[in-house]
């Protein structure tokens, strides 16, 4: 990113998306973790690995290219991440895929890249993405645990129930604005969630159920 714009925060479908992630240490772990979660396909290079990599090659979720990056490996993937600890090296990968209209993370100068990666927190639907857009790496990640604190796992079952509603206002009912009055109760009655907290799902979805009843 250039010229002091701020980012334009997105959550991207990785399902079956090729990637190419340059380097093979910590840094490239846990890039790598995180899109292995999201079904992307992924393809290594890097001349050295670290066992996590091994295990993740042996179990055929990844390739490894054991080589120095060169140009012509940027055809394996639509997004790439510089993630070598050699600074002339990430800059090359970046202006490389630019010039070939690839979108490109940069670990280390990342204004030399297209795009950050923020912490995220993941509580059944509800995804919480942080970012100081490259400011504090470290206030980023202590932001990220405040918000793991006061969204706990009750959130999974919570935004499920909300969304198993949802689609059922959607089919059943047809006025627009009822529609949003319905969805907006569900979303703000705290019971539900103090319900679910108190392990009594059942009666939560019967009362957000009940709703549809108004
Ligand atoms: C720009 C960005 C580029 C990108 O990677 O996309 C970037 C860059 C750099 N990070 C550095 C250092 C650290 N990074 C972390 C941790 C995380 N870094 C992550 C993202 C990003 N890091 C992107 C911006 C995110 C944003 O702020 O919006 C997180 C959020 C997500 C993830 O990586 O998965 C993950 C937390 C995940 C979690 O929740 O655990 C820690 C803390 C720790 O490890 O405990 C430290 C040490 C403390 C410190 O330095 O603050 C350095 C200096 C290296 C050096 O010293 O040489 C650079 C290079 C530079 O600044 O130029
Ligand atoms: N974005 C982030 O969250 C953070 C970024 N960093 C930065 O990320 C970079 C990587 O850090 P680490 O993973 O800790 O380093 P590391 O030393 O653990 O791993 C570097 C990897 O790059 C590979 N490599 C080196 N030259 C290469 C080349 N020409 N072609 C292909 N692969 C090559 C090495 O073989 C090694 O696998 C550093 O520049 C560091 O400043 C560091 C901490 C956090």
């Amino acid at each position: 990113m250039e010229g002091g714009m701020p980012y334009y925060a997105v959550m991207l479908d990785m399902t079956d998306k090729h990637c190419l992630i340059v380097g093979a240490g910590a840094v490239s772990e846990r890039k790598t973790q995180q899109l292995l979660n999201c079904g992307a396909k992924i393809t290594v290079v890097s001349p050295t690995t670290t066992e996590r990599f091994e295990h993740w090659l042996e179990s055929r979720q990844i390739t490894i290219r054991r080589k120095r990056y060169s140009a012509d490996d940027l055809q394996a993937g639509m997004i790439v991440f510089a993630c070598t600890n050699d600074k002339a090296v990430n800059s090359q990968i970046c202006a490389d895929a630019k010039q070939k209209g690839l979108w490109v993370n940069a670990a280390d100068q990342f204004e030399q890249g297209d795009f950050i990666v923020p912490a995220q927190v993941l509580r059944g639907k509800l995804h919480m993405a942080v970012s100081t857009a490259g400011a504090s790496p470290a206030l980023t990640k202590r932001v990220a645990a405040e918000i793991q604190e006061r969204y706990g796992i009750e959130y999974e079952a919570y935004t499920h129930l909300l969304h198993e509603f949802r689609e059922t206002v959607l089919l059943q009912v047809t006025d627009a604005k009822r529609r949003q009055k319905l969805l907006k109760k569900a979303a703000e009655d705290h019971r539900l969630l103090d319900w679910i907290r108190a392990d009594r799902r059942e009666e939560a979805r019967k009362l957000c159920f009940s709703f549809l009843q108004d």
